[in-house]
């Protein structure tokens, strides 16, 4: 289904390296069909290029009509322009892919042709390696048929759920901005092994190797967390103890705070476009 399909980013800042960088490895269609464009940025241009064998053009210099799915990558406050354009360019029928926080199919539709093919997705950086957790919300006028390109597209960079899209606030704040987070707790955990005199390389080893094995417990065992956490907490023991310091200086909490306000900041992305775009209508 791919091997015959050209794919254009339009924004190539670090998602879209991600997803380029997915793709490639995952040798399900030829590089030279992978193409690259942004608002100006030429050396970055002409670096993807290089690392990963993969078009590029300037974003004038696109061949619109030769493109089968067309994917959306740059910042949300950007969009309008973008839309503006690439509209006079691009057919209903052609497949738009939106990995923008925030920004709704409703908006997309409305900015782009009546019948625009569009599906909202939301990967994470993980896709550089296959191990996305991706999440698409297909358009109202989007074909079935599409919808499978979609999936099948992005199975290339790793899992795909199809969510309703009011729910995509919610899962951009546990996965698109979910690797933030573990990476944020692993700087935590590498500056006390430096502070105990451990070097830095060994110790990212180490935590990202914990890490690892821990998700992956998750992923085979079929057990919860709180049964996996359960197992490891001897009674009065080192886990004990680093779980109640993790309670008493509010680490549960912060971890559901951080979900909650990354879903919450998407909602107010989608609601600060939907207000300028009714400023700009009046
Ligand atoms: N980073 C992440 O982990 C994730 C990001 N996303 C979404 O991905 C999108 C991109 O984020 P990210 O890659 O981090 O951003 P970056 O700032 O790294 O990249 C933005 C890119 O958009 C380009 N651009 C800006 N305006 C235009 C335009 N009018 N036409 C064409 N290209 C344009 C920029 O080009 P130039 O450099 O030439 O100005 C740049 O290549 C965001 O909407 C974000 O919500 C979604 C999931 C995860
Ligand atoms: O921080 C952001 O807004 C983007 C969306 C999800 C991850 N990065």
């Amino acid at each position: 289904m791919l091997h015959d399909k050209t794919v254009a980013f339009i924004g190539a800042g670090s998602m879209a390296e991600a997803m380029i960088s997915g793709l490639v490895k995952s040798e399900k269609f030829p590089t030279h069909q992978i193409v690259a464009t942004n608002r100006s940025n030429v050396e970055r241009l002409a670096a993807l290029e290089a690392i990963y064998g993969i078009n590029s053009c300037k974003l004038e210099d696109l061949q619109f009509d030769q493109i089968d799915v067309i994917i959306l990558a740059m910042k949300p406050k950007d969009v309008d322009q973008a839309l503006s354009g690439i509209k006079q360019h691009i057919k209903p029928n052609q497949l738009i892919l939106s990995v923008l926080a925030g920004i709704t199919t409703t908006y997309l539709e409305q900015n782009l042709h009546i019948g625009q093919q569009v599906v909202r997705v939301m990967p994470n950086t993980s896709s550089a390696i296959g191990e996305s957790a991706t999440a698409i919300s297909p358009g109202h006028e989007t074909s079935e048929n599409n919808v499978i390109l979609t999936k099948t597209l992005l199975e290339c960079i790793g899992e795909v759920y199809t969510i309703d899209e009011m729910d995509m606030d919610v899962f951009t704040g546990l996965a698109g901005s979910g690797p933030a987070y573990f990476y944020y707790l692993m700087e935590h955990m590498e500056q006390q092994g430096a502070k105990a005199g451990f070097d830095v390389e060994t110790t990212r080893k180490i935590i990202a190797q914990t890490i690892k094995g821990a998700a992956n417990m998750v992923q085979a065992q079929g057990e919860t967390p709180t049964i996996l956490r359960e197992k490891v907490t001897s009674p009065n023991g080192t886990t004990a103890a680093g779980l109640k310091a993790l309670d008493e200086n509010g680490g549960g909490k912060a971890i559901a705070k951080a979900v909650e306000h990354a879903a919450i900041r998407s909602k107010e992305i989608s609601e600060q476009i939907q207000e300028s775009l009714l400023v700009n209508s009046k």
